[in-house]
C-alpha cells in the first residue's frame, strides 16, 4: 500500500487519462473510452492523498483538550453533521464512488462514470495487485508470444495481429484526485445504511454510489497433497506468470483438471505453444468431451478428437481421485477414478469458479439459490445506490425471460458500463437489456462466438457449410448451431468458425418466433467470406 502510494504521488499534478488503443468488437464499445484526457489543475489532490495515506497507518495526532466551562459538546442535529464528525473521529475517507473489484465490469463501469461525471472521485479497490486488465488472452494469446519477457511487458499479438497489452490502462493513470487505486487490499463488509466500506485493515471508507464488481473465486478441490506451488488453480495474471515460467524452459509435465472453458483453453494454449519444449499435459474431466455443457454431443466428440490429434492425452469421463506427493523423486502421483495412476510435475485446477458474494456481511443482501450471485434488478441495483456487475450478478434477461448470470467477458464489459452510466446519470437509470456475447479458441480449427442460451441439454440445429477441397481433412470448419426451447423458439445460436455474425444471431432471438420447420434455419445466418 505504501509502495503504491509513493508510485501514485509520482502522477500529481499529472491527471492524464490515456485513450484505449483497443478496437472494438461486436457489441463493444467501439474502443471508444472515456479515460481520455483530462489535463487540469489537482484540486484537492493533496487532501486525497493525506487520507489514503492513512490508510494504512494509525492514527498518530493526540486529542485536543475541550475547555468544558466555554463550550459544551453539542449532539449533531443532522444526519450530514453526525457523520461529519463520525467521518472526522474515525479517519473515514469519502469518495463519490466506490468500485470494489478490479477486473472488466470495474473498469468499464469507471470509464463511464468519467465519462458522465466531471466531479467524479472514484475509489477502486482490488484484492489484486495488478491494476484491472482484461481476462481472456490468460489463456490465449499470452502464451503465443514466444518472448519469455511476456511475463513482465504482458504485451502480445491478438487474434488479427495487432499489437495488445493486458492491462487496460497503463499503472500511471490511476492515482489522482479523480481515481484512487488501492491494491491487495479486500474489502470484508458493507454497511449499506451508513453507505460505509470496511476493508481487511480496518478501514472505513464512506460511498455515495457502490459497485460490488467481485467476479468469483477459482473452486478449489482437496487433494492429499497440499503443497500450494505445484497444485495451483488459475484466474489471474499472477496466475499466468507463475505457470508460464513453470513450463518456460520445457521437459514438465502438466496436468490439467477441467474439461470446461478454462481447463480446455489453457491446455491447447500451453500444448501449441511448448510442446516443441517437451511439455507434456494430461487432460482430466468427468464430461464425455470438452465444453460438453455447451457443445452438441457431436461437435464435442470432434473437438476432444482434435485436441487428442494435438498431442494432449485425455481422459474423459474420468475423476481425478487423488494427487499425492512422490517423496522420493519430489514430482506429484494423480491417480484416477479408473485406477490409473500417472506421474506429474504440476497440475491445474480448472473445476469453475464461485461467485465472491462474501463483501456484505453486516446487512443481507438477496443471494439467487439457483445461479449464485447477488440478485440485482433490471438497473443493476442490489439496494438504492449499490450496484451489482460481471460474473458476481444474478440478473433477469428481458430477452430469454429468465434470470441468470453469465461468466463471461462481453456481459462483465457491458453489465459494468451499464452500472457505471446508471451510477452516475442524472436521467433515470435504464435497464440492462443487452444479450452478451461470448467466445472461444481452443486448437487453429476450434473456435467460435454465441449468443443466448446455449446449453447443450435444449435440442440443437446445426447447419455447416459444405468444406471446400482444401479443408476436406477437417469435417467441421464453420457452422451455425441454433438452440431450440420446449417452444421450438430459438434461444441461443453458436457460430462456429463464422465471426462477425452475433447481431444477426441477437434479432433471431429477440423475435422469439416459433420454428414450424427446422429448414428455415438453413439460411437465417451466412456464412463470412473473409476467413
Ligand atoms: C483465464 C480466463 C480466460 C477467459 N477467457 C474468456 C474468453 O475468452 N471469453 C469470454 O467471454 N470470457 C472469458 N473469461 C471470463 C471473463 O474473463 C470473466 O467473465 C470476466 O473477467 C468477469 O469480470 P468481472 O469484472 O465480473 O470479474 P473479475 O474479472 O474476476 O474481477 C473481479 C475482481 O474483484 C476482485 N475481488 C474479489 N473479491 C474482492 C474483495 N472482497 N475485495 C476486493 N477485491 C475483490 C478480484 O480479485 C478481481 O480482481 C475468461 C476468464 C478467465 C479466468
Ligand atoms: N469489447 C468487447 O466486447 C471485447 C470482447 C472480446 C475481446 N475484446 C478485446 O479483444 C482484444 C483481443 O482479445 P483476445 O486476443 O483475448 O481475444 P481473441 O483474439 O481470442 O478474440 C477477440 C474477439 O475476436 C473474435 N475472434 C477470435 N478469433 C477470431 C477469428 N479467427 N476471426 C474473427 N474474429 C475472431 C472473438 O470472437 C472475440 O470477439 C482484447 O483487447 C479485448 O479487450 C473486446
Ligand atoms: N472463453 C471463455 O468464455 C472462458 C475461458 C476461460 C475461462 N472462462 C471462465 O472462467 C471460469 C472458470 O472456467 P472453468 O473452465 O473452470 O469453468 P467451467 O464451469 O467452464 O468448467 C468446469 C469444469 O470443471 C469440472 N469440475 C467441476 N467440479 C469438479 C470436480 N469436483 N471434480 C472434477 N471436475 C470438476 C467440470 O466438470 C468442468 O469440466 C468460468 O467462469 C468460465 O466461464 C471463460
Amino acid at each position: 500500500m505504501i509502495r503504491n502510494l509513493a508510485k501514485l504521488n509520482k502522477t500529481i499534478g499529472t491527471r492524464f487519462y490515456q485513450t484505449s488503443s483497443r478496437g472494438s468488437f461486436n457489441g463493444g464499445n467501439n474502443g471508444k473510452t472515456a479515460f481520455k484526457s483530462i489535463i487540469g489543475a489537482s484540486v484537492g489532490l493533496a487532501v486525497l492523498f493525506a487520507g489514503s495515506s492513512l490508510l494504512d497507518q494509525e492514527k498518530q495526532s493526540e486529542p485536543t483538550p475541550i475547555d468544558v466551562k466555554e463550550k459544551k459538546p453539542q449532539p449533531p442535529k443532522t444526519k450530514e453533521e453526525y457523520q461529519r464528525k463520525m467521518d472526522e473521529e474515525y479517519d473515514i475517507e469519502q469518495f463519490k464512488y466506490v468500485i470494489i473489484g478490479g477486473g472488466t465490469a470495474a473498469y468499464h463501469a469507471i470509464d463511464k462514470i468519467l465519462e458522465n461525471d466531471k466531479e467524479a472521485t472514484i475509489l477502486l479497490i482490488s484484492k489484486e495487485y495488478d491494476v484491472p486488465y482484461q481476462r481472456p488472452p490468460l489463456t490465449k494469446s499470452l502464451w503465443a508470444t514466444k518472448d519469455d519477457n511476456v511475463v513482465n511487458t504482458l504485451d502480445f499479438s491478438d487474434w488479427s495481429g495487432k499489437k495488445q497489452n493486458l492491462l487496460y490502462e497503463p499503472e500511471s493513470i490511476y492515482g489522482n484526485d479523480v481515481l484512487q487505486f488501492i491494491r491487495t487490499k479486500k474489502v470484508v463488509d458493507l454497511h449499506i445504511d451508513e453507505k460505509l466500506v470496511l476493508l481487511n485493515d480496518g478501514k472505513l471508507i464512506r460511498y455515495d454510489k457502490c459497485l460490488i464488481a467481485t467476479g468469483g473465486e477459482p473452486r478449489q478441490l482437496k487433494f492429499t497433497s497440499t503443497n500450494d506451488k505445484k497444485i495451483s488453480t488459475y484466474r489471474t495474471v499472477d496466475d499466468f506468470r507463475k505457470l508460464y515460467e513453470f513450463v518456460k524452459d520445457g521437459d514438465k509435465h502438466v496436468t490439467v483438471l477441467g474439461g470446461g472453458f478454462l481447463g480446455s483453453e489453457l491446455t491447447c494454449s500451453i500444448n501449441a505453444n511448448f510442446q516443441d519444449k517437451n511439455i507434456k499435459i494430461d487432460q482430466v474431466f468427468p464430461e464425455p468431451g470438452v465444453l460438453s455443457t455447451l457443445f452438441p454431443e457431436y461437435l464435442s466428440k470432434y473437438a476432444t478428437d482434435e485436441i487428442v490429434k494435438s498431442g494432449v492425452k485425455v481422459h474423459s469421463g474420468t475423476l481425478i481421485k487423488d494427487v499425492v506427493d512422490n517423496s522420493e523423486n519430489g514430482r506429484l502421483t494423480v491417480t484416477l477414478n479408473n485406477g490409473e495412476s500417472f506421474e506429474t510435475d504440476h497440475v491445474v485446477v480448472a473445476a469453475g469458479i464461485i461467485p465472491n458474494t462474501n463483501v456484505v456481511k453486516s446487512t443481507s443482501l438477496e443471494i439467487d439459490t439457483v445461479n449464485g450471485g447477488y440478485v440485482v434488478n433490471p438497473e443493476l441495483q442490489a439496494r438504492t445506490d449499490l450496484y451489482v456487475a460481471g460474473d458476481v450478478a444474478s440478473y433477469y434477461d428481458f430477452s430469454l425471460g429468465v434470470r441468470r448470470r453469465v461468466e463471461h467477458h462481453d456481459h462483465a464489459r457491458a453489465t459494468g458500463e451499464m452500472a457505471g452510466s446508471n451510477m452516475s446519470t442524472k436521467n433515470t437509470p435504464a435497464p440492462y437489456t443487452y444479450q452478451p456475447f461470448f467466445w472461444s479458441d481452443l486448437t487453429p480449427g476450434v473456435g467460435f462466438e454465441a449468443v443466448g442460451n446455449t446449453n447443450s441439454k435444449l435440442k440443437t440445429f446445426s447447419v455447416w457449410e459444405k468444406p471446400s477441397s482444401d479443408d476436406s481433412k477437417q469435417s467441421y470448419t464453420k457452422g451455425n448451431i441454433y438452440y431450440l426451447n420446449d417452444n421450438n423458439v430459438v434461444v441461443g445460436v453458436l457460430c462456429y468458425g463464422n465471426y462477425g455474425k452475433m447481431d444477426t444471431a441477437r434479432d433471431i432471438i429477440l423475435k422469439r418466433k416459433v420454428v414450424q420447420d427446422l429448414n428455415q434455419l438453413q439460411h437465417a445466418i451466412d456464412f463470412d467470406e473473409h476467413h
